[in-house]
């Protein structure tokens, strides 16, 4: 049994159906979860025009074909088809195809290996799994708590991917991932956008010059970026009204939305966790091999946003690949490989976690930065290169702006972690995934030769500089 149908537990229904077992996903909304509708794939159609414009603009020849800006209306049309016009006939044709049942409507936990459904019809199902029940259920938009803020109208994440306008003004709220993949959308799309930021820095997360570089990004993209200030207040007589900000600095700021991209909360809180001994509301603290800590037996799982462990799609779909093949080799009394790679747990969760963000300049990395690295007591040492003096980056666009970082893990000899930003960079990253997950020492990867002229050969200077 599944508890949500998004990226996670579709593949993870797909994997114990492979592996032979009958297999039900329960799905409340729509199946293909946040990502399919108001997270990945409308952000990133919203996003791809934005880019393409702006490596043609980049190009001296090509610069001068550019005549206009966005067709608002057309990238939204383009939108609205990725994200399947929020109909989910196509996902459900997937799950058919490959023998999964799919029961409508809310689930929770009701004991040991029992998921009650309330069906839309306002009808209960009782489910009892014979192996084990798998929690996808993903994530929500976090909202602080603030006066005024229930009757301001926020946008979060979902309005903020499938509005079917643009506004004039727009605030984002967060400097995290949402926020300045947003704040880069909705400005290139026509909105003039103030990006309130409370820390001193964008995209916290990643090497401070990836923070840097999407700031002067945004800046040049007429983003009015404002550090070191949080919203306080809300202020909004009704919904077609504008909507006041009071911030923490005195200030007020007006515009006609605002959009909170301040976290995400788990989706357990009305779950039925208490019927099995676990607290509502919390995230899901899992093993390597996803199955739930603190549950007797082994059969309650939990993959993807919900236990917190890396909330990104990918990662939701390698954790249900491990899980289900877990939960596989646990129905047929075959022992688990859980040494660290093996084939029953999730070590890329710890290792080899990459992301993009999408915005221009792209900013994108794997495993952890050096300070994180340096935390966890690592003998580390990190190496930068200017990606602009890197002749393929040269041609991609004249004056090109970016840099990448490896860091090296001195005891072991090979890198542990590596981030590049610059425009076409998203592309680069799975180089640096391999390297990272497949531990390739320092002195094998002299041997792995980009080509010329390509972004690529940024592999070629930081070794060069590594080495001296
Ligand atoms: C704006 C935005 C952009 C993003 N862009 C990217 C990106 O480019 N790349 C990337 O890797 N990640 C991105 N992410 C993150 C990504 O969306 C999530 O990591 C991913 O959706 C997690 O998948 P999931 O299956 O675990 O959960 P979800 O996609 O949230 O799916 C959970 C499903 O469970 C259902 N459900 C919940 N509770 C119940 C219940 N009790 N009973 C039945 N069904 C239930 C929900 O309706 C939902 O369909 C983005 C997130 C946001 C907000
Ligand atoms: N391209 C991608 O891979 C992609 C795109 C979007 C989202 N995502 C995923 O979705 C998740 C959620 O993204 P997100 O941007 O909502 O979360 P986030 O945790 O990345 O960023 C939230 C930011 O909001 C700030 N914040 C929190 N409360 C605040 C408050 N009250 N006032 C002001 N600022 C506040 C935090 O300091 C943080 O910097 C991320 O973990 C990310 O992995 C991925």
């Amino acid at each position: 049994m599944v508890i949500g149908a998004g990226p996670t537990g579709e593949n993870l229904a797909d994997r114990t159906r492979a592996a032979g077992l009958t297999t039900a996903v329960v799905e409340s909304e729509l199946v293909g979860g946040e990502c399919s509708y108001w997270a990945c794939m409308p952000s990133k159609a919203l996003l791809r025009p934005v880019a393409a414009l702006a490596d043609a603009r980049a190009v001296a020849g090509s610069r001068e074909a550019v005549t206009g800006k966005l067709d608002a209306a057309a990238v939204l049309a383009r939108r609205d088809e990725f994200a399947s016009h929020w109909k989910d006939a196509g996902q459900v044709s997937w799950l058919e195809s490959v023998g999964v049942d799919l029961v409508r409507g809310q689930g929770r936990l009701d004991g040991p290996r029992r998921v009650v459904v309330e069906t839309p019809d306002g009808g209960r199902r009782t489910l009892t799994a014979r192996h084990a029940v798998a929690v996808c259920t993903g994530t929500r938009a976090m909202l602080p708590e603030l006066p005024g803020i229930a009757d301001a109208h926020p946008w979060t994440s979902r309005e903020a991917t499938s509005s079917p306008t643009v506004p004039g003004r727009l605030t984002v709220v967060g400097g995290g991932v949402v926020g300045v993949e947003m704040a880069t959308a909705w400005a290139a799309l026509g909105s003039t956008v103030t990006l309130l930021v409370r820390g001193s820095g964008l995209l916290p997360r990643m090497e401070p010059f990836a923070g840097e570089l999407v700031a002067e990004g945004l800046t040049a993209a007429g983003v009015s970026v404002r550090t070191g200030v949080s919203v306080t207040e809300l202020r909004r007589a009704a919904e077609s009204e504008p909507v006041t900000a009071v911030l923490s600095d005195g200030g007020r700021l007006e515009s006609d939305e605002i959009l909170f991209a301040t976290g995400r909360a788990p989706r357990t809180d009305d779950l039925g966790l208490d019927t099995v001994g676990l607290s509502p509301g919390g995230w899901l603290d899992v093993d390597d091999t996803l199955r739930v800590r603190g549950i007797d037996g082994e059969w309650l799982y939990a993959a993807g946003d919900v236990n917190h462990r890396s909330l990104l799609t990918h990662q939701g779909k390698y954790q249900a690949r491990i899980a289900g093949a877990a939960i596989g080799a646990r129905a047929e009394g075959r022992a688990l490989d859980t040494a660290p790679w093996g084939a029953h747990a999730a070590t890329a969760d710890t290792a080899a976690v990459p992301q993009v963000v999408f915005t221009d300049p792209e900013a994108c990395a794997v495993g952890p930065t050096a300070q994180e690295a340096e935390r966890a007591g690592r003998r580390v040492r990190a190496v930068d290169y200017d990606l602009g003096q890197v002749a393929g980056a040269s041609l991609y666009a004249d004056g090109y702006r970016g840099r990448a970082r490896i860091v090296v893990d001195l005891d072991r000899g090979h890198l542990i972690g590596a981030t590049f930003v610059g425009r076409g960079t998203a592309e680069l990253l799975h180089s640096a995934t391999i390297a990272v997950a497949g531990e390739v020492p320092l002195e094998r990867l002299w041997h792995a030769v980009p080509s010329y002229p390509t972004i690529s050969e940024i592999w070629l200077r930081l070794l060069e500089t590594y080495r001296g």
